[in-house]
């Protein structure tokens, strides 16, 4: 029987925030790796991050998605931990040079769930639905103007627990947590014809030292081009928007053959104003996107183009 190529050291360190879906993602990526490379070692190293510590405010107020990203940075960046896995939808659209996305794991369910009615439609006029993102309380607005939002943060089971002591009618979740945290039952599945998920949304990323030859070699063996091309491209409108966690912005990636379709819709935080527009490119041709944020752009009203700065200046 073949054998894979061996690595020349034992043991790797795996870094990862220590909220229940960190740490199933974590489990995910290890078991994936160890199944790649028999032999492997992964020591997984948990740590608590500063947006898991203030949970009482909007992600965009306290300093945005850094929070969930810098503890592991310096301990990457340090040599405490030799790979970090996040949630894709949580690492900030810049990242440092000295970092790289070495693997993007198979992507899950890209959909957001309805929890406490059956659809959007369906919820009670005036109902209060629980969200700290400006893209879900964009959307919902957009739809249902006589909603209210109310802010939820903390990790699924802190929203869940609120919901169910009524601090909410309703809330608003990912898929892909629910299903990594085996409550795939859980909530209404929102179809993409009428709500559009996160950029990134579903899919793990793998960080290491962009120098660490080593590691990116063997991490390349668990990434997964189809979901890289998807959310590369999506990360590519975020940049070509200039949108950070303050913009509300959704969008969907479907494959057809070797192209992809990118569709996108941006809002005014209120959700009175939205803008939507698709865009078909060559997987991995950045310039597909591009041309669809300078779209969405131009035609986006000021309430609009107001919460996104455009294109970054190299
Ligand atoms: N912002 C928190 C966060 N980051 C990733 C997920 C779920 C998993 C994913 O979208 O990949 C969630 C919770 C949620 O939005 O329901």
């Amino acid at each position: 029987m073949p054998s894979s190529p061996q690595p020349p050291f034992t043991a790797l360190r795996l870094g990862t925030r220590n909220s229940p879906l960190a740490m199933a993602q974590a489990e995910e990526a290890r078991d994936r790796l160890i199944a790649a490379h028999p032999g492997l070692t992964i020591e997984i190293v948990p740590v608590t991050a500063s947006g898991d510590k203030i949970q009482d405010r909007p992600l965009a107020e306290i300093g945005g998605k850094a929070l969930w990203t810098k503890e592991l940075d310096h301990w990457l960046m340090n040599g405490e931990i030799d790979f970090a896995v996040h949630s894709l939808k949580d690492v900030e659209t810049i990242r440092p040079a000295a970092i790289a996305i070495a693997a993007i794991l198979p992507r899950e369910d890209v959909r957001d769930v309805l929890i406490g009615a059956e659809s959007i439609r369906a919820l009670p006029q005036g109902a209060r639905v629980g969200t700290s993102a400006p893209r879900r309380a964009a959307q919902l607005l957009h739809a249902r103007p006589d909603c209210t939002v109310v802010m939820f943060r903390g990790n699924v089971a802190t929203r869940l627990a609120k919901l169910a002591a009524g601090e909410a009618d309703a809330t608003l979740l990912a898929r892909a947590g629910l299903n990594r945290l085996d409550a795939a039952g859980t909530g209404h599945p929102l179809a993409a014809d009428e709500w559009l998920p996160a950029p990134g949304q579903g899919a793990i990323a793998i960080e290491c030292r962009a120098d660490d030859t080593a590691t990116r070699a063997i991490l390349s063996a668990i990434d997964d081009l189809p979901s890289r091309h998807a959310v590369f491209a999506e990360r590519a409108l975020l940049a070509g928007l200039g949108g950070n966690c303050h913009s509300p912005i959704a969008v969907l990636t479907t494959a057809e053959g070797s192209e992809l379709i990118l569709r996108a819709a941006i809002y005014s935080p209120d959700g009175a104003e939205k803008v939507e527009a698709t865009t078909r490119f060559a997987a991995g041709d950045p310039a597909g996107p591009a041309r669809l944020a300078a779209e969405l752009l131009n035609r986006a009203p000021d309430a609009v183009r107001a919460h996104f700065s455009g294109p970054a200046q190299e």
